[in-house]
Order: structure tokens, then sequence, then C-alpha cells
């Protein structure tokens, strides 16, 4: 089995819980809180922004002309590609993109965030791969799952979201990240590997946690507590 195939299924728990989380079963259903898909766009759109900057640091840590071509263009899908589900959403609250930009970040997404910046500054090539894959796999699975779950058509508003995460160069993108990772395994020591294994389960348990902070519109402790004087 694969290194990549082991990091799945050691991780399926996770995986399951996703595609049952309220907010992912919503999105197939058709049926999300406004709020909650409000409080998703403000978070996501900082964290578009982060994973673009810690493909910025793979790419600066690589020597070959291919490594360096294959973080440009991953850069290049979210600006102009990955911001398409976004809109969907968007379109379906009502709001503008524009008007969601610039927030703080609520706790999970900040904790998920600097998790990915720690291994890509501190870690290895294998390392930072194994902290960005469960952001494509998860996504594209639940793209998958959502898909054959509730066959949705176009009356679902989020039928865009499904089909652009289910679609199969979503997969491409996601198995070429696989290999590269796999790649880098085969000659990692045990140590190394553990430290990869670590660094995927807790990004899959930060994806989980990203979809209960939206559902939940979860806030910094302090939000809203009244000073008593
Ligand atoms: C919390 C969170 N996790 C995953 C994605 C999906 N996603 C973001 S960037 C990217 C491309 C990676 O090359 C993908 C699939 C998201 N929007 N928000």
């Amino acid at each position: 089995m694969s290194f990549t195939n082991q990091l799945r299924k050691e991780n399926d728990h996770i995986f399951q819980l996703i595609f049952d989380h309220p907010f992912v079963d919503g999105i197939g259903k058709g049926d999300v809180s406004k709020e909650a898909i409000a409080h998703y766009i403000k978070a996501d759109f900082e964290y578009l922004n982060a994973f673009m900057q810690i493909y910025g640091i793979g790419l600066s840590k690589s020597s070959k002309r291919e490594d360096i071509a294959y973080f440009f263009q991953r850069i290049q899908f979210i600006l102009n590609d990955e911001v398409h589900p976004h809109h969907t959403f968007c379109h379906y609250i009502g709001v503008n993109y524009e008007d969601l930009q610039g927030y703080p970040l609520p706790p999970t997404a900040d904790h998920y965030i600097k998790h990915m910046m720690y291994h890509a500054q501190t870690g290895t090539m294998g390392e930072t791969l194994g902290a960005l894959l469960p952001c494509p796999w998860t996504y594209l699975e639940i793209g998958q799952v959502l898909m054959e779950r509730y066959q949705p058509t176009e009356e679902n508003p989020f039928y865009e979201w499904i089909r652009f995460y289910g679609d199969p160069s979503v997969e491409a993108s996601t198995m070429e990240m696989r290999n590269r990772l796999d790649a880098l395994a085969a000659s990692a020591s045990t140590e190394e590997k553990d430290k990869i294994r670590e660094a995927f389960q807790k990004s899959c348990e930060l994806e989980l946690a990203f979809w209960e902070m939206s559902y939940t519109c979860e806030e910094w402790p302090s939000k809203g507590l009244v000073k008593k004087l």
C-alpha cells in the first residue's frame, strides 16, 4: 500500500465525520444557514491567502524547475479557480464577496493556518505536503460523496460547488500531490514519516474543526463578554 493510501486509511474515521458533518451534509441537501456560510467565507478567504503563501514557501525551497512550476501553478489555480466555490456561496446568501474579506480569523482557522505554516517553515518538503494534502483530498471526496448521496441537480443552490470539487480535474491535482508525497516518503526515515503522519492527521482534524467552526459561528472567547466594573 502506498504511503498516502496508508494515511487515508489511518484517518478514515475523520473523513467519515467530515462527510456526515451537518454543514457538509447541508451542502448536499441545499440547506445551510446564511450565517454559517458568511462565517465560512470570511475565514476561508484568509485561509486561501495563507494557502498560497505556504505554496510560496514550498516554491522558495525548491531548486528544480519542475517543482517551482508545480507550486506556481497551484497558486494560479487558487487565484483563478478556487474562488468559484466562494462565489457560489456568496450568490446564495446575497452578499458581495468583497464585503466578506479582511476579517480576523476565528480560533480554529487561525490554528489551522499556523499549523500548516509551522510545518512549511520548520519541516521537510514531505512534512509540508503532509500538512497541505488533507485540504484538497477531503474536498475532493466531499464532492464525490455528495454527488453520490444526493445526485444534485441545478435546483440545489450549491450544485456548482459540489460539481467543482467532484470534478476529475480536482482528482488529478490531488493525485499529483499524493504522488509527490509518496515519492518523498520512499526515501524518508521512519522519524520523518512519523512527522508527516502527525502533520497529515492534525490537518484532517482541523478540516473537520473548520466545518464545525463555521456551523457554530465560532468566535474568540472574549467576544460579546460584557466587562463588569
Ligand atoms: C478549510 C478549507 N479546506 C480546503 C479547501 C479547498 N481548497 C482550498 S485551496 C485548494 C487547492 C489546493 O491546491 C483546495 C482544494 C478550502 N477552500 N477550505
